[in-house]
């Protein structure tokens, strides 16, 4: 009887183990089930796909979609529609939105590009992300020393040439690219996607705020999250990047006699418009990079010792800056300064003067009105509107010193504001993760000296996060000559987005 008791409990042991044993291999497929994510098939469909990518990227390239020249308006309006037919043939809900028109400085209007947006999956259940781009680019011509035709992408070592390879069209691309890897493979999307590609991006996104606030309560009413990817790495390591500097563009007309007057002749009688405009230009910056504009160095953000410790963790080396750009010298010396005045603080930059003579050759004439163009980058707790204030006033009252019988007049054409994010949410978290995934390594975390005007604004007026993802390279050249996208940086860019794509439908919020 006691043998036969022993028997049935050895029996039930035996048996709830075999019970155990099944549970823990449910719960393990569960768990790998869950994360089980074909990584592995959509890098292996990337690689399958590079010349691919190649190729689109150069049909993109070939159009001069300047946005700076309204003659290539034509070309801009071209781009558009294939950025929308793209989205279209990817099974997107494609609407190009009309913008309005721009009204050139002749008094002239031409309109608008028109915005895309597109709709890539409703599933209640998931995550909204909306990436953001533009198609746009700066000018570019073979003449300004370009070595390749800038508009023909030109593959050299690895290197892919040409305006508007890195900023921005490949980083859209290489978005929609990730997209479509997924649907070719017949995977779930991890997250619906929206895409908002705008044409204006160059010159300060002509009204794009406006439309962002109109649709406010039906294309954005259920994205979660804002993704732009118009930006670079701050060395050979990836990046995500937490902050842009703002931009406020001048305008300074002197305007003097009726027409240009021969310097020989009338050089010596008349109060010349270029010298004026050489003065008032020279008051805004002293030659170390001091602001002279009063109160612009006092609205800037305190630079915290949290700041200090982040900057001085940077792995940045100011040599091969130096080298990259071509100086022998730079405005300072260590790490954290050099950093924090191309991220964190106002700078002037004088970009050129309309009507003076600038060809080759020597005219001996003195232009009747010259317009000098500069921009004031800003940064938190800058403001455009005072800016634009502080500017006109100080300008008005050094050309007002000079005792000039010329006409000034300033106008602000763009002012962007500047843009930071949370670097503690999830958004962050998720891109640290996707990088480490593609590349094995910790991102930097950085900040953008650049601009993308629109970036605030969405905050502002979604109330979304947005995180930026660059995959560009810190070397790229972005308005530039030979600006160039790396075939590596877009085709581990295309992987990275795969990956960031399937992080953040991760977040539990
Ligand atoms: N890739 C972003 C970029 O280049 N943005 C422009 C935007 C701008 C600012 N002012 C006029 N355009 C930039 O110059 O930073
Ligand atoms: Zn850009
Ligand atoms: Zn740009």
């Amino acid at each position: 009887m006691e043998c036969v008791k022993t028997l049935t409990t050895s029996r039930n042991n035996e048996r709830f183990h075999r019970q155990e044993e099944m549970l823990a291999v449910i719960f393990l497929a569960i768990i790998l089930g869950i994360n089980a994510h074909p990584f592995d098939e959509l890098h292996q469909y990337v690689d399958e796909h590079v010349e691919d990518y190649v190729q689109a990227l150069r049909e993109w390239v070939a159009v001069e979609s300047d946005s700076s020249d309204a003659t290539k308006r034509p070309d801009l309006h071209r781009m558009m529609d294939m950025t929308a037919e793209k989205l279209k043939n990817m099974g997107g809900e494609v609407e190009m939105v009309d913008i309005g028109s721009q009204e050139l400085p002749d008094g002239t209007t031409i309109p608008l590009p028109k915005v895309v947006t597109a709709q890539i999956g409703k599933d209640s259940n998931k995550h909204t992300v909306c990436i953001y781009g533009h198609v746009d680019v700066q000018p570019a011509k073979k003449e300004d020393g370009w070595a390749t035709d800038p508009y023909n992408l030109t593959d050299i070592d690895g290197k892919l040439y040409g305006r508007g390879s890195s900023d921005n069209k490949a980083p859209v691309l290489a978005w929609m690219h990730a997209v479509e890897a997924y649907q070719a493979l017949d995977l779930d999307l991890p997250v619906n996607v929206k895409f908002l590609i705008e044409g204006m991006e160059e010159t300060g996104s002509n009204g794009l705020d406006t439309m962002i606030v109109a649709k406010r309560d039906t294309f954005f009413s259920d994205v979660d999250y804002i993704i732009i990817s118009d930006c670079g790495w701050l060395s050979r390591k990836p990046a995500l990047t937490y902050g842009t500097r703002g931009n406020c563009y001048f305008f300074a007309e002197v305007e003097g006699p009726k027409q240009d007057l021969h310097s020989g002749v009338y050089g010596g009688t008349v109060i010349e418009p270029m010298t004026d405009l050489i003065g008032i230009l020279d008051s805004l910056i002293s030659p170390n990079g001091k602001i002279l504009v009063p109160g612009i160095r006092e609205a800037v953000a305190p630079f915290s010792d949290e700041e200090w410790k982040m900057y001085q963790d940077i792995d940045f080396n100011i040599e091969t800056f130096k080298s990259k750009i071509g100086v022998s010298q730079l405005m300072y010396n260590n790490k954290v300064d050099l950093l924090s005045h191309r991220w964190r603080h106002p700078t002037v930059s004088i970009h050129g003067i309309e009507g003076a003579f600038s060809a080759s050759g020597s005219k001996t004439v003195i232009p009747a009105k010259v317009t000098g163009k500069f921009s004031i980058r800003q940064v938190p707790d800058m403001d455009p509107a005072m800016v634009k204030k502080q500017v006109t006033d100080y300008l008005n009252s050094v050309f007002g010193k000079r005792k000039s019988p010329n006409k000034l007049k300033v106008t602000m054409i763009i002012g962007a504001k500047p843009w930071l994010a949370d670097t503690k949410h999830a958004l962050y978290e998720a891109g640290r993760a996707a990088v480490k995934r593609v590349f094995q390594m910790e991102p930097d975390l950085i900040r953008e000296g650049g601009t993308i005007p629109i970036a605030q604004t969405f905050q502002d007026v979604t109330g979304k996060s947005i995180i930026m993802l660059p995959i560009g390279g810190f070397d790229d050249g972005l308005h530039s000559q030979n600006e160039k996208m790396n075939r590596y940086n877009y085709i581990e860019g295309t992987k990275l987005f795969i990956s960031y794509l399937h992080e953040v439908a991760e977040i539990k919020e």
